[in-house]
């Protein structure tokens, strides 16, 4: 008797159960009778959450637009989530309600240099961005700014071909990916602090390992952030140790650079971003008030910005490279004839080498360093005829995008040469680039990305044959660390030297 009961007991209870689970996936309609683009099913209580666990991000939500479509709601336990995994659909959002999703949502976390105040990157679209950005753009990553650069660019490429030069003569293995940082993070430190650090003391390599470190730690605490409160606590509490150290890491560089710029400013002869972010402090009349906390974060996030994606690019593009013979063979012919074999490849000479600066396109196209977008729509808006509630965060899927069949052909395959035959409006007009981003918050660092890129790239092609282990071709395989799209297996290889200056 007693087994019938317990047995009854268990028929209602997974009934129970079961209904619920129906209810949810099938019956359950959108609050607010708001006509929502279409939604997969979902679980009760985690919602989506069960689709996205995934090493790739970028991979889990393309999984779910090629079965239910290029425009969806989703949702991560109470936070919705828009999915947008069409050129049509992220031309219509940037072009018609840029402004609308020109924040990212992020929100700050206390007593902590990277979230604890108004970030660059995380600040809302309001008067510390748009001042921030018009220094940028005039002082470190316009067009005439770029120009002041080119100096360094010089300096910085002969160094890295001397190295490169000094490991080859000792027959000694170069990891292309940690090489690629040693260059980037020495331009973008000469830009924004007058120097490089120093390799010999060891500053040098522990600024790489922090940007390292950061990274790893901004997906924790950006993932955390990004689905509410309750996780954001948790996430904090859970990596708050790690927060804490990469912050100080950072904080301690900073604190000493800034002193230095401030006691002794003759030091240095050439004005940095340092200097004129100082100035901007200092100035009564200026448009807002930056804080040295500005200073300080805006500076790691250009350290970050200017080191890890350049240097991810360069090693996919070189893997790629290695593994394509008539790319490389295509690409010293143009540098031979170009630039010739008697001086190093300049930041001069990239407007002359159409086909390197499409192998770089095509790198981004297939290997984008950022391939999901963030931001969040601040108010309800009709897209494709669909409602969007406020607050709704939004992910614009820019590896799919960028892979579409219907709009590039044979998708997969590396062709440089499709980035010869196009021109850039037509790529513009239907948004089907996009490894920037777009709109007011797209990447103010593209310009000086495609330099440390290109002339990386062209360097390591234009000076040494590059020899994997065993003949075997680089494995191409993804990994994400961080926030940024990297290779799963570095390349390492020795290297023999074409040319001698
Ligand atoms: C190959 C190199 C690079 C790639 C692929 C890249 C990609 C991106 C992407 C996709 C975004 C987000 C855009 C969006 O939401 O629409 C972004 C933002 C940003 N990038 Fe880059 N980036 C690169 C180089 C740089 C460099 C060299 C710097 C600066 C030195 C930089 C600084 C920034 C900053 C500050 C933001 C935040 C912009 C904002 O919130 O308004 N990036 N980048």
């Amino acid at each position: 008797m007693i087994t019938v009961d317990f047995l009854n007991c268990f028929i209602l209870i997974f009934l129970c159960f079961f209904s619920l689970l129906c209810y949810y996936l099938f019956f359950k309609k959108p609050k607010h009778g708001f006509n929502l683009p279409p939604s997969p099913p979902s679980l009760p209580i985690i919602g989506h959450l069960h689709l996205l666990l995934s090493v790739l991000p970028h991979k889990a939500f393309q999984k779910i637009s090629s079965r239910y479509g290029p425009l969806l709601h989703l949702r991560i336990f109470n936070v919705p989530l828009c999915l947008v995994s069409s050129a049509s659909v992220a031309y219509e959002i940037f072009r018609t309600h840029d402004v609308n999703v020109s924040s990212r949502g992020v929100r700050t976390l206390e007593n902590s240099l990277f979230f604890g105040h108004e970030t660059f990157a995380g600040a809302p679209f309001g008067d510390y961005f748009k001042f921030a950005k018009k220094l940028l753009v005039m002082n470190l990553l316009g067009t005439q700014a770029l120009e002041r650069s080119r100096g360094i660019c010089a300096d910085e490429i002969e160094r890295f071909y001397a190295r490169l030069m000094d490991k080859a003569r000792k027959k000694e293995s170069v990891e292309i990916g940690k090489e690629a940082m040693v260059l980037t993070n020495n331009i973008i430190s000469k830009l924004l602090i007058g120097r490089s650090c120093s390799e010999e003391n060891g500053e040098a390599e522990k600024v790489r390992e922090s940007v390292i470190k950061t990274m790893s730690v901004l997906k924790k605490v950006f993932f955390s952030n990004m689905f509410g409160k309750t996780l954001k606590k948790v996430g904090v509490s859970l990596f708050e140790k790690e927060i804490r150290r990469a912050c100080s890491r950072f904080d301690e560089l900073l604190e000493r650079h800034l002193k230095e710029h401030e006691e002794k400013p003759e030091k240095h002869s050439v004005t940095d971003m340092m200097d004129v972010l100082l100035a901007a402090s200092r100035d009564e009349n200026a448009d807002y008030k930056i804080t040295k906390t500005h200073i300080k974060l805006l500076m790691v996030e250009l350290f970050l910005g200017g080191t890890d994606s350049p240097a991810k690019l360069i090693q996919w593009a070189m893997a790629e490279i290695i593994n394509k013979p008539n790319t490389l063979e295509r690409l010293r012919q143009e540098m031979d004839s170009v630039v010739g074999k008697t001086r190093l490849i300049q930041e001069t000479d990239l407007p002359r080498l159409p086909y390197l600066q499409a192998v770089v396109k095509e790198t981004l196209r297939l290997h984008p360093p950022a391939p999901l977008l963030i931001r969040m729509f601040e108010e309800e808006c009709k897209v494709g005829g669909f409602s969007i509630p406020e607050k709704t965060t939004l992910v614009v899927n820019a590896y799919v995008v960028m892979r579409d069949p219907n709009l590039w052909q044979d998708p997969d395959e590396f062709k440089p040469e499709r980035f010869l035959a196009e021109q850039e409006e037509e790529r513009e007009k239907v948004l089907k680039f996009l490894p920037f981003g777009s709109g007011r918050r797209g990447c103010p660092g593209a310009n000086l990305g495609y330099i440390f890129v290109e002339i990386g790239v062209g360097m390591m092609v234009q000076c040494f044959d590059w020899i994997i282990k065993g003949d075997e071709t680089v494995k191409m395989e993804e990994t994400v660390a961080g926030l940024s799209l990297t290779m799963a297996h570095p390349i390492i290889c020795t290297l023999l030297p074409r040319t001698e200056f």
